[in-house]
């Protein structure tokens, strides 16, 4: 798969405007992070079983949902500068694998439009934005549009520095359609800049778990944990899964990458949640290796942006469909055949 991932990246860079292209590429500060992320899951070894029937491998996880694959959809913002169809082609080539697929509360199509595209659940990711009242009606609406659980990020107070293009016009060419497309309805109409409403909002607490909980009356799972002790705060505070992330290097720069951060989250949590995990899975052996560690599912970001720039709804599933038989696969050639089967002894520090 990297080398066909390598290809779809290198098509999809040609695709996309320069400065779409440097917003979705770009790490924080001095990019460490960003570029540690793949090679961190190499630095693990597989420890394979013999002789075990292998003749079928299922890849099938229950995870607030059913899906037919652990490896799904990371929440990224504004895919309409990817694709014409923008999250609606994401949801659909979600659904055509049976990936797990969380929507962006950045999206820059109708929540109701992408929920439209996927006969199952979903989850939305949720970002607390300056006016509370928008970010409470994007739950509910999610909610009620069928997401079975949501994802609090919990590591974007503000958005980290990224360089900017030097040669860009604007920092994203998004159009104002594009971005305010689901909050449209509750801006002031004052003339004030609407991105004053919608912005992160740095004031974020562990209070608001519970909260964002009771308003969809759905799980909350909070997304960007590197610690151990910070995980067990966030169930404390009503967490009912917690995500190891770090925003594929684009908030912190010098964070830990998630290959090194989740053993000791998967310690901590001690199988009393599930775990999650994203940032530099580009392969079936990356995602074996994280759900070896004890991650539940795993989840992909740039990689299935870089499918949609490239073919649209069929670049995203040949992205996400890919990962998943090569998973396949090498969970065969581990001795495993499902993710049941899956445990620590299967991994070793290189
Ligand atoms: C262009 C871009 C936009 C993103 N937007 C969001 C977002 O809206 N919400 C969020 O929680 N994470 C966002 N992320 C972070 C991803 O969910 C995920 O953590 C990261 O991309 C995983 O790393 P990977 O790109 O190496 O797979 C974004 C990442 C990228 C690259
Ligand atoms: C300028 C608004 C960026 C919104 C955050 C999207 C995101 O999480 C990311 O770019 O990373």
């Amino acid at each position: 798969m990297r080398d066909r991932l390598a290809e779809i990246h290198d098509r999809a860079a040609q695709a996309v405007d320069p400065d779409a292209w440097h917003y979705l590429s770009r790490g924080a500060a001095d990019g460490l992070s960003v570029s540690e992320a793949e090679a961190a899951w190499a630095h693990w070894r597989l420890r394979p079983r013999v002789l075990r029937d292998v003749s079928r491998v299922d890849t099938s996880v229950e995870l607030f949902g059913s899906w037919a694959t652990p490896i799904g959809v990371a929440p990224t913002a504004f895919h309409g500068l990817l694709t014409a169809e923008g999250e609606v082609a994401t949801a659909a080539a979600a659904q055509r694998v049976g990936a797990p697929m969380v929507l962006s509360s950045r999206s820059t199509r109708l929540i109701e439009d992408v929920a439209a595209q996927i006969d199952g659940p979903w989850w939305f990711q949720v970002y607390l934005m300056r006016d509370r009242s928008i970010t409470d009606r994007l739950i509910e609406r999610a909610a009620a549009a069928g997401a079975s659980a949501m994802v609090l990020t919990g590591d974007t107070p503000y958005v980290g520095y990224r360089a900017p293009n030097p040669a860009a016009a604007r920092p994203i060419p998004l159009t104002a359609e594009q971005s305010l497309v689901n909050v449209a309805d509750y801006l002031p109409d004052d003339g004030s800049d609407p991105w004053e409403s919608i912005d992160q909002r740095p004031d974020q607490t562990l209070a608001d778990i519970d909260r964002i909980a009771r308003i969809a009356d759905l799980p909350v799972i909070v997304k960007g944990v590197l610690r151990g002790d910070d995980a067990l705060a966030c169930l404390d505070a009503g967490a009912e899964g917690v995500w190891v992330s770090n925003h594929g290097g684009r908030q912190l720069d010098r964070a830990l990458p998630t290959a090194v951060a989740l053993p000791e989250v998967v310690r901590a949590v001690g199988g009393a949640a599930p775990v999650l995990a994203d940032g530099g899975i580009r392969s079936g052996l990356d995602a074996l290796t994280a759900l070896a560690l004890g991650a539940q599912a795993v989840f992909a970001g740039r990689p299935v942006m870089w499918g949609l720039a490239a073919d649209g709804v069929d670049g995203a599933t040949e992205v996400l469909g890919g990962l998943t038989d090569e998973l396949r696969h090498v969970m065969g050639l581990a001795g495993v055949n499902s993710l049941a089967a899956l445990e620590r002894s299967l991994v070793a520090p290189a």
